[in-house]
């Protein structure tokens, strides 16, 4: 079989074209969603992530700004910003951009942001709704995938997902969200044994844990539909998933490609987001 691919980056654009003309007609009521992003430090990735995200919020007309700290920036700092931005009726999201320096906690920073700021999704009591079925945001790398699948209407009730990787802000949620989809869904991670005989079963297998080439045409059954959201950065530059492309490609029945898959959708739902806060916010 050879796959079909899906391209996130073509489904990004013409959701992108629907939420500039939702973000036209809001600016006809007086608002315009706006969202603050924070950076501390000057990671190259974050960096390059940090851009990407000003630009797409640029194409919807969505206002974006950029708050740039120095890595010495303490976490008290960083605590009294966020309390401002909460407090700040013009800010209708807050994303402080991930990782950050080891002297900061992260979850401390993520608990202080306002659950009905929080587009990137991650706060508990945000987690705490999408797990327990409720309407919220939902984190973005997850619910990109999500819209990836339904897009090219693949069934997703009573499919055996197979998840690798159980990060906070891919792994976990994303299980969650396709188990409300009512999914059957298994997580496996560094320490699960024979791991392929659980990736060999997966109908739908998404592939999150920051390795080259971590999955191989072997690992993969026949027709399955294969989501990967590796990022690796490889010696000579270029953009790698988790999975090895192009043997994959002749056992997948879809597969999402790297770059140009599941990233520029991440970029797009934190843009749902914002103007889903927006609109909260104002009552529309
Ligand atoms: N608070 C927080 N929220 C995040 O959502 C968040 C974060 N921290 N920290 C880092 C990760 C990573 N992430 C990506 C977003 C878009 C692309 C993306 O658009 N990638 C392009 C390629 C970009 C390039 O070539 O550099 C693509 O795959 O086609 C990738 C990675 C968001 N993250």
């Amino acid at each position: 079989m050879v796959a079909e691919i899906i391209y996130g980056k073509e489904l990004a654009a013409d959701l992108r074209q629907g939420m500039k003309k939702e973000v036209e007609k809001l600016a006809d009521k007086g608002v315009i969603p706006a969202l603050t992003v924070v950076l501390i430090g000057d990671d190259p990735a974050s960096q390059s992530y940090v851009k990407g995200k000003q630009r797409a919020s640029e194409e919807v007309g969505v206002r974006s700004r950029l708050i740039e700290l120095p890595s010495s920036t303490s976490q008290e700092e960083l605590l009294q910003l966020i309390s401002e931005l909460n407090n700040d009726v013009e800010v209708h999201g807050i994303l402080v951009q991930l990782p950050l320096p080891d002297h900061i906690e992260e979850q401390a920073v993520i608990e202080a942001i306002n659950p009905e700021k929080d587009v990137d999704g991650f706060h508990p009591i945000n987690i705490g709704r999408m797990l327990t079925g409720k309407d919220t945001f939902f984190p973005c790398t997850p619910y990109g995938i999500l819209t990836m699948l339904q897009s090219k209407n693949i069934q997703i009730e009573g499919k055996h997902v197979v998840i690798v990787g159980r990060s906070n802000i891919v792994g976990k949620p994303v299980g969650q969200l396709l188990l409300n989809e009512n999914a059957t869904v298994t997580y496996c991670h560094s320490r699960t044994k024979n791991m392929n005989e659980f990736t060999k079963n997966a109908d739908i297998l998404i592939v999150a844990v920051g390795k080259a080439h971590f999955i191989q045409a072997d690992d993969i059954k026949d027709g399955a539909v294969v989501v990967d959201v590796g990022v690796n950065r490889m010696d000579n530059g270029k953009l790698t998933g988790d999975v090895d492309f192009d043997s994959a490609l002749e056992k997948a029945s879809y597969i999402t490609p790297v770059p140009r898959g599941v990233g520029p959708m991440t970029i797009t739902m934190l843009l749902h987001n914002t103007i889903k806060s927006a609109k909260q916010h104002h009552q529309l």
